[in-house]
């Protein structure tokens, strides 16, 4: 397997006031892998979306390199799609237009448009709401939409900041199983932020646990468990153990920030 996205001793600070500086990351070094769902897991304050958005490129470090096929990112890349919470659609352009925005950007041409949007509306189970504007449709739905719209762009990586985590419990975990299966079949490499373990449980090949105050890697966990990870998967033995060994990572740090 080859890196796609690296982080090499990297440290970012953020100055609050004068003189007073945040350290939200410590010498982080992580490899992201071609093909690979990766996860950034860990309480509030860790540093989680940093880490998210310098890979994104909308932030530098302040120390270290972040690298994108070895080659250090110094601006915005359309490589590394970002997905975020908000839905972001043109609320005046149907699904369809929407979804197509990213290769009419590209330069190409109108039936090549159609066809690759189609295929991603069909991917994201919106089979029949083409032409549909985003206000006709759910929350879930519009977020279905959303990603749509970042596969059909076709970036390298995509990275998610809690895409999910505006919608209610029940669509967010229908999405969740939907995006595993999505992103088996697209083989794009993705890197998602939660605090959800169950999150990070349905849908990773590794997860990464952050520690908060500086902002740490904790541990890299590999998530072996059988695919698709259904219900019978998330109520097997496997499940609750590994679920169990996560959260004993995080729990000091969850009672730590809410004292
Ligand atoms: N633009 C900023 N200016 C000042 N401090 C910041 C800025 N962005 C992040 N921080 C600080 O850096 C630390 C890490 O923040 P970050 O948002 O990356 O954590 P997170 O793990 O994503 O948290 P959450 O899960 O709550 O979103 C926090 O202490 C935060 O207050």
């Amino acid at each position: 397997m080859s890196v796609i996205l690296s982080a090499q001793h990297v440290s970012k600070s953020f100055s609050v006031r004068q003189n007073e500086d945040v350290l939200a990351l410590r010498d982080v070094n992580l490899d992201v892998y071609e093909h690979e769902f990766l996860c950034l897991l860990g309480a509030s304050g860790c540093g989680k979306s940093t880490l998210l958005n310098m890979f994104a490129g909308f932030t530098p470090p302040s120390q270290g390199d972040i690298l994108l096929r070895s080659i250090p990112i110094t601006g915005i890349d359309p490589r590394c799609g970002m997905v975020f919470q908000s839905y972001a659609l043109f609320p005046w352009q149907t699904v369809r237009k929407n979804v197509e925005f990213g290769p009419r950007m590209k330069g190409l041409p109108a039936n090549e448009c159609r066809s690759v949007a189609g295929r991603f509306i069909e991917m994201v189970g919106l089979h029949g709401f083409a032409d549909h504007y985003p206000a006709e449709l759910s929350g879930g739905m519009q977020q279905r939409v959303t990603l749509a719209r970042s596969l059909a762009a076709d970036p390298e990586v995509l990275l998610m900041d809690e895409p999910f985590a505006a919608l209610d419990a029940m669509t967010r975990h229908v999405l969740q199983e939907e995006l595993s299966r999505i992103q088996r079949e697209s083989l794009k490499t993705v890197v998602l932020v939660t605090h959800n373990i169950d999150e990070a449980l349905i849908t990773a090949d590794r997860i990464v646990v952050m520690s908060p105050h500086p902002g740490q890697i904790k541990a890299v966990i590999t998530n072996d468990l059988e695919r698709p990870r259904n219900i019978d998967v998330q109520l097997s033995p496997a499940w609750g153990e590994l679920k169990k060994e996560i959260w004993s990572l995080i729990a000091g740090d969850v009672s730590l920030h809410a004292s």
